[in-house]
């Protein structure tokens, strides 16, 4: 629709057209609405208008997953500039009320887009890990502690101690809120249209992957993280009446095991639903040099994971979504030329405990694998991200092609397509 000022204007939102919880569903149109989604981290780095921007892939990247059935991608709405190695460049952010205007126009584009295909997103504001600076880059900027990449340290647990530090530090917890403020005030460049009242936004995210510290976090650690839960969430809330919040918690897995602490953090009226992530490689219940001698235990242990937090997102009588899983390549390799028959094997085991259950009435919302790699290939021997080379599925903290799902991956694809039918048919 082109408005008076000639600028593409979705059509006014009826209110309606939001995505709401109703019970432990989602709602949209006065449908029930399942998510059949992807992980689109760089979606609105592909939509800027010069630099790293590559619209016309970007087209077609979404005319693709439309294409497949998939409603729902999820976003990175902000990252940091960083001196760590492994985090993408440009940043949104390169310090303090300093922004990259071309990434935040990108993000407009991207969503004047989705709005054209009908699906959905969710954006995430913050990173637990390092590939977008996140929360370790806002303590660099306001603890002057030095912003250490784990990929080169090698310790992730020290990471994860120093990185929960952000939750508790006034400076940086001010400047979030600031960044969250620009990002959820702003009107997109693109349809005129403010943020807050566009119905193709599904959740705010606090974070991806926000965990209190590591394993052993303490019980004064878990109080912080429930807190800065609750608040944050409840500060989004007051900026934007219409969206969903979301944490961006991978469950027990990033929770220090503490199934307790999970439901305390999703309790708060804040949290409309629940989210967690499947990672059985990076959890070390598969071991992709061994598959026939781990995938036993691992396909168990992910039943168990998959099926556990269905029953504690009914505890909380919330829907919850299954927001990231994946598996590598066979092999294992990380080239597009490998086959990815052990992948497509553990999808179809994820995909049919998720819609079975929500044929079923369980409060399972969805997925969102991770991630569409599409059009997107790996530019350099080592498999290591540059600045100026394709993004794809794999952030630049990982081999590009560890998890991505790419346009020639045709198996994957049509196993994906599957089970989006099936989601999409259920009717509530
Ligand atoms: O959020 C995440 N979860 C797991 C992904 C694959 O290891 C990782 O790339 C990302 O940081």
């Amino acid at each position: 629709m082109i408005g008076a000022c000639g600028m593409v204007e979705a059509a006014p939102a009826a209110g309606g057209d939001f995505v709401t919880v109703k019970k432990t569903h989602f709602a949209r149109k006065g449908q029930a609405y399942y998510i059949a989604g992807a992980n689109f981290w760089y979606g609105g780095y592909l939509g800027a208008a010069s630099g790293v921007g590559e619209r016309a892939r970007l087209l077609k990247e979404l005319d693709n997953m439309k294409a497949i059935g998939i409603n729902n991608l999820r976003v990175l709405a902000v990252s940091e500039k960083t001196e760590m190695n492994s985090a993408v460049s440009p940043a949104t952010t390169s310090a303090p009320g300093q922004y990259d205007e071309n990434l935040l126009v990108g993000l407009d584009f991207l969503m004047a887009e989705v709005a054209k295909r009908d699906m959905t997103v969710v954006l995430y504001l913050n990173n637990f890990w390092q590939w977008s600076g996140g929360m370790t880059q806002y303590l660099n900027w306001f603890e002057g502690t030095p912003a250490l990449d784990p990929n080169v340290t090698k310790d992730y647990d020290t990471y994860m101690q120093k990185t929960a530090g952000f939750y508790r530090n006034a400076a940086a917890q001010a400047e979030y809120r600031n960044v969250i403020a620009k990002i959820v005030r702003r009107v997109n460049t693109i349809t005129g249209k403010p943020y807050t009242e566009d119905t193709h936004i599904l959740s705010w995210q606090l974070a991806n992957e926000p965990r209190p510290g590591n394993g052993k976090a303490t019980a004064e650690e878990k109080a912080v993280y429930v807190k800065w839960v609750d608040e944050v969430a409840g500060y989004i809330h007051g900026l934007d009446k219409n969206h969903l919040v979301s944490s961006g918690s991978e469950g027990l897995a990033g929770s220090a095991q503490d199934a307790q602490l999970y439901l305390d953090a999703h309790r708060t009226r804040n949290i409309d639903y629940l989210t967690y992530h499947l990672w059985p490689k990076n959890w070390s219940w598969f071991d992709s040099n061994n598959p026939t001698g781990t995938w036993d235990n691992a396909i168990a242990k992910s039943r168990d994971y998959l099926n556990s937090h269905i029953e504690l997102a009914a505890k909380l009588g919330k829907p919850i979504v299954l927001e990231e899983f994946g598996l590598d390549r066979d092999g294992p390799s990380f080239s597009i030329k490998a086959t990815t028959r052990i992948r497509d094997r553990f999808y179809r085991e994820v995909f049919e405990i998720i819609a079975t259950r929500a044929q079923k009435g369980d409060p399972i919302a969805g997925f969102n694998f991770w991630a569409w790699g599409g059009a997107g290939r790996a530019a350099n021997p080592d498999y290591w991200w540059k600045p100026g080379n394709d993004f794809v599925g794999d952030p630049p903290q990982e081999e590009q092609g560890l998890y991505s799902v790419f346009d020639s991956d045709v198996t994957s694809l049509l196993l994906i397509k599957e089970y989006a039918d099936r989601l999409h048919a259920i009717r509530r």
